[in-house]
């Protein structure tokens, strides 16, 4: 790496350290209707989550995004499903604080390591991990986590790569994520069942405020 790209490696591992301290739980979130982002951001941050992962999997998703930056000043937006170095102008365009992605492509870690913004690549192999870390990226997602060998898998990788920092997602729930962040190299774990499409589409925001204490109860037990 260059000395400018080491600069900006550093300048984004600082960022997102400050942003994972106020995780470590990070609901992903999928929306079909913009009308439904502010609410449910609200209802998260209410018990107690401020770190969101939003989807770009839905036309919704950009307006669903800018929708709570603009209205709910204490949630943390970050751009999930981050696919293609477009994708990624488009999080900061949105004015995201993050970016993550489900995997990586040559393409997009070579963008993103000339960004200001702080990005999690995917990975699920040892060989996917070396490609993230020589691209300067140290914190990544560990996706599909628990269809990828789960906790054996990630101790496993934590043996040649003590430097790697993991965000799990992919199978993770109420029951077992505190098993994940009891990990020492786990930095922050994410899912989606703390927001399922169907809480969202019935407006379920209560309901949807409880899982969000419930998984902040069980990052504490
Ligand atoms: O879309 C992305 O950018 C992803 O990285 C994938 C998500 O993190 C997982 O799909 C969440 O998995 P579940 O909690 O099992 O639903």
């Amino acid at each position: 790496m260059t000395q400018d790209l080491s600069a900006l490696a550093e300048s984004r591992d600082r960022q997102l350290a400050d942003l994972l301290r106020s995780g470590p739980v990070v609901p992903v979130i999928t929306l079909e209707r913009v009308e439904d982002a502010v609410p449910l951001a609200r209802a998260l941050v209410a018990g107690g989550l401020r770190l969101l992962e939003i989807t770009l999997r839905t036309p919704a998703a950009a307006d669903a995004a800018a929708a709570i930056i603009r209205d709910v000043p204490d949630a943390i937006v970050g751009i999930g499903t981050v696919l293609t170095p477009k994708d990624l102008e488009r999080a900061q365009a949105l004015g995201a604080r993050y970016a993550l992605s489900p995997g990586a492509t040559p393409d997009l870690l070579k963008a993103a390591s000339r960004s200001e913004m702080p990005f999690i690549p995917g990975i699920a192999t040892a060989s996917e991990l070396m490609m993230a870390l020589a691209h300067g990226f140290q914190t990544v997602k560990f996706f599909p986590a628990v269809a990828s060998g789960g906790i054996p898998a990630l101790k496993a990788l934590a043996g040649p790569f003590p430097q790697a920092r993991f965000c799990p997602t992919g199978g993770i729930d109420e029951k077992n994520a505190g098993d994940w962040l009891a990990l020492p190299n786990v930095v922050a774990i994410g899912g989606s069942w703390i927001c399922p499409s169907s809480d969202i589409r019935a407006q379920a925001w209560g309901e949807i405020t409880a899982k969000a204490q419930r998984a902040v109860a069980s990052v504490k037990a």
